[in-house]
């Protein structure tokens, strides 16, 4: 009767929170058992005992058509590689409201240790928006209170402490990009399912609102007795720390417990029945479904863990946050069009690799562009520009899409664009600026403008290049060495300069 005493006392802060005792959790799993979709129907009673007591969480179906099995779709574009039990396969079907089940609920826990997600983040937003568009619903946690307390795992080193105000500043910019996502996530979806459906089966929440009323003595009694010392030594992210010079704080040697019982929290209280991560949170992840089942006893499988393979780069190393170069998601730190031009950029042999993990394209179609890459002819680029299109449209929407295309073409070497102020807008954070007053620039020489700029080391290297027809006034040639600047080249409080194809400076007219 331990665990019923443990699981009220840690549930009953959080307002939303239904606790059910453990005979009654029993009694329901007992009556699950004699059924085919025992799973579906746990959560059902769970959803039931939720609405008697007054939650406010609903299930709603979404209208869809169709019977995709989420786990097979994930195995067949390289976004699957383990499961913490094969049963999730047989309750991963499509969600139909017909069915008389309940959707999956599903939760991806992201860690707020930068100011922004980056590319390889992007693979559990993925995952979870794949069982979205199969009909799931699905959590995005952010990890307010764990990354209190840094994830050991695949790191050599401990991680740095932060302090709060970077946690919350973190926490902010990270919650942006997730919400940011799949909101357009939401509004791509009208083939399938309808965004205001989609909006709904999507939530995120923050770990610091339960992990802050919970107190040691309650944690280390009611859970802490649960965890087993040689189970947590022998996981992946303890054994290759303790085996270091530096060790391990018990501090992060704690760390897998946090988001074991994350998972049990989420179970209980949200009806959550499945964490993803990448392969490195393995032992994580199955600190949950230990903790769920050492608790909660049930019988059988109730809650799933599933990992995807990290993504690599073409060398073999992992897109991360720690190196030069960081393949940001959030457009503060890494504009739409630099984005873009990363996609665009990838050489062929990741092309397709990226197309199948990191886009919605159906396989078909990416079939189709692998063998147009390869036949004869073929114009060069074709299969990047689609991709880039597709990852900056999921990540940036339609907007930051149509600013990487347009950026992309004011910045194409030797473009002749008219430039409007969207188009100098969009590439205002991408191209080198200065700034002048309007009266120091109305009437001067575009010569002494551009040397003033920076753009050349003398008026004489501005002159030469002006003959050869290298010097650019807001994209358009410029061929006589007396144009001055006048009022209607000021375009929006902006000049563009460009030397030769690549050279270019904005002048900001203050
Ligand atoms: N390349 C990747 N592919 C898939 N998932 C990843 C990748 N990188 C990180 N993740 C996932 O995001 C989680 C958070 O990443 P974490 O902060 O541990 O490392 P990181 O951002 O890769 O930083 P670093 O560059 O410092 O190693 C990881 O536990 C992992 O599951
Ligand atoms: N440990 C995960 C983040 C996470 C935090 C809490 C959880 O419950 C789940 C996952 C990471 O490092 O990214």
């Amino acid at each position: 009767m331990a665990a019923v005493a443990a699981t009220t006392v840690l549930c009953s802060s959080h307002q939303k929170s239904f606790f059910f005792s453990l005979s009654r959790s029993r009694r329901l799993l007992k009556q699950c058992n004699s059924t085919k979709n025992h799973v579906f129907f746990f959560v059902r009673c769970l959803h039931s005992a939720q609405q008697q007591q007054g939650s406010t969480s609903t299930i709603r179906p979404p209208e869809t058509i169709g019977r995709l099995n989420v786990i097979d779709i994930l195995e067949k574009r390289g976004l699957l590689e383990s499961l913490t039990s094969d049963n999730l396969r047989s309750v991963s079907s499509f969600y139909n409201s017909d069915d008389n089940t309940n959707p999956l609920r599903v939760y991806c826990g992201f860690d707020p240790t930068a100011e922004s997600l980056h590319l390889g983040n992007l693979l559990g937003i993925i995952v979870l928006s794949w069982f979205q568009r199969c009909g799931h619903k699905v959590v995005a946690l952010i990890g307010g209170a764990t990354a209190r307390i840094g994830d050991p795992s695949g790191k050599s080193l401990e991680r740095p402490d932060l302090d709060v105000n970077t946690l919350e500043k973190n926490t902010l910019g990270i919650t942006s990009t997730i919400s940011r996502i799949f909101t357009n996530n939401c509004n791509l979806s009208s083939t399938s399912t309808s965004a205001s459906l989609l909006s709904s089966s999507f939530v995120v929440m923050n770990n610091y609102d339960w992990w802050k009323e919970i107190r040691l003595l309650d944690f280390l009694k009611q859970v802490g007795r649960y965890a087993r010392i040689g189970t947590m030594i022998a996981k992946e992210s303890v054994k290759k720390r303790l085996e270091s010079e530096q060790g391990m704080s018990y501090t992060e040697f704690t760390y897998q417990l946090l988001q074991g019982y994350d998972f049990l929290y989420l179970f209980q209280n949200e009806s959550v029945n499945v964490q993803i991560g990448g392969s490195d949170q393995w032992g994580n992840i199955t600190a949950g479904t230990e903790l769920i089942r050492k608790i909660l006893q049930p019988e059988g499988d109730v809650a799933y863990g599933l990992t995807f393979p990290l993504l690599l780069k073409s060398d073999g190393t992992k897109f991360g946050k720690s190196e030069d170069g960081a393949i940001w998601l959030s457009p503060s730190m890494l504009s739409p069009y630099k984005f873009y031009q990363y996609f665009f950029s990838v050489p062929d042999a990741d092309a397709i690799r990226f197309l199948t993990m990191l886009t919605f394209l159906d396989v078909k179609e990416i079939d189709e562009l692998e063998n147009q890459m390869k036949s004869p002819g073929y114009v060069p680029n074709i299969v990047q520009r689609k991709l880039a299109e597709e990852v900056t449209r999921f990540v940036h929407g339609e907007d930051g899409l149509n600013e990487a295309l347009k950026a992309t073409e004011a910045l194409r070497p030797g473009a002749q664009t008219k430039l409007d102020w969207k188009a100098i807008e969009c590439i205002a954070g991408d191209v080198p600026s200065c700034s002048f007053a309007y009266d120091q620039v109305l009437n001067l020489s575009l010569v002494d403008l551009s040397v003033s700029a920076g753009l050349f080391d003398s008026k004489s290297a501005a002159r030469r290049l002006l003959k050869q027809g290298g010097l650019y006034l807001n994209n358009s040639r410029v061929d006589t060495e007396s144009k001055r600047i006048e009022p209607e080249d000021i375009v929006d409080g902006i000049v563009l300069l460009s030397a030769g194809k690549k050279n270019k400076v904005i002048v900001r007219i203050a």
